[in-house]
């Protein structure tokens, strides 16, 4: 395998719940270096794309990890892969502390536990704290911590930012540029201010379908690409630079932009 192989290929994938189709049919890839960010209006199927890939969800379709298929690999091995998952839900255990919660987190032997102390200090100083004790933003970051604990070739992170103050947003972002740096990162994050810090590719889903990939900086600053692919309008700082475009329900165009 060359190193140009992208980390992640996923070829056709289509996911169902409870028998109903999620996810259509999303073909990207993921380099092996940097953010990529996956966009699309609410219920496109961003976070059933994160969860087909891990085979949380019922999915068909080719996913290919470091030039290995895992479409048919069951979660527990896909992760032992390397494959860290930061679900949207951050599934703290809130009975636990902050400490324990990060210690049942640690998969080998030898864990990051220096680099992830450097990230978040605040943690280390509520390590005995009960995680759910802990605010939104806190908690967000146990779950982004658990992930960094471990040697993973790739991060899938979902919606980090989602909910909290614009100042977490910023820590939460900040820890996000620094673990890039050394893992590549697929992200799900609705916060387009955050995808411009952060990503460097955006990959847009439009019914069900890829439809548009390209830089994340020339994307955004297309307003009027955002504002079809997406339904909002950039600049609006008071929404973390979106806002919901007047005609949010026309635009889900069919052309492929990819
Ligand atoms: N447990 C479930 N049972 C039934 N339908 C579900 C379930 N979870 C998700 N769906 C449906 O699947 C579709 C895709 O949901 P998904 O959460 O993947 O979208 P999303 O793009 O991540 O949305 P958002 O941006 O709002 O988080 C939606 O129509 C949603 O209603």
């Amino acid at each position: 395998m060359s190193a140009a192989t992208p980390i992640l290929e996923v070829e056709h994938l289509s996911a169902s719940i409870a028998g109903q189709q999620v996810v259509e049919d999303v073909s990207f890839t993921v380099p092996r270096s940097g953010v990529t960010a996956l966009l699309g209006r609410n219920g496109v199927g961003k976070t059933s794309t994160l969860r087909g890939i891990l085979g949380l969800i019922q999915r068909r379709g080719i996913v290919k990890f470091a030039g290995e298929r895992i479409d048919t690999m069951q979660t527990y091995r896909i992760v032992q892969k390397g494959i860290g998952y930061v679900p949207e839900e951050r599934e703290v255990f809130s009975k636990l502390s902050v400490a324990e919660n990060l210690e049942l987190a640690e998969r080998q032997k030898n864990p990051h536990r220096e680099f992830v102390a450097r990230l978040f200090p605040d943690l280390v100083q509520r390590r005995d704290q009960q995680a759910g004790t802990l605010s939104g933003g806190q908690q967000q970051m146990v779950s982004v911590a658990r992930a960094l604990l471990n040697d993973n070739q790739l991060l899938l992170v979902d919606e980090p930012t989602k909910g909290l103050a614009p100042k977490i947003v910023n820590e939460v972002a900040d820890a996000l540029a620094a673990a890039s740096k050394t893992v590549p990162i697929l992200l799900v994050e609705q916060n387009l201010e955050v995808v411009r810090r952060l990503a460097d590719r955006v990959v847009v889903i439009v019914g069900g379908r890829v439809a548009h990939v390209g830089d994340a900086a020339a994307t955004l600053d297309d307003a009027d690409l955002v504002r079809r692919l997406l339904g909002v309008h950039v600049g609006d700082s008071a929404h973390g630079g979106i806002a919901p475009a007047r005609n949010a329900g026309e635009g889900a165009e069919g052309g492929q932009h990819a």
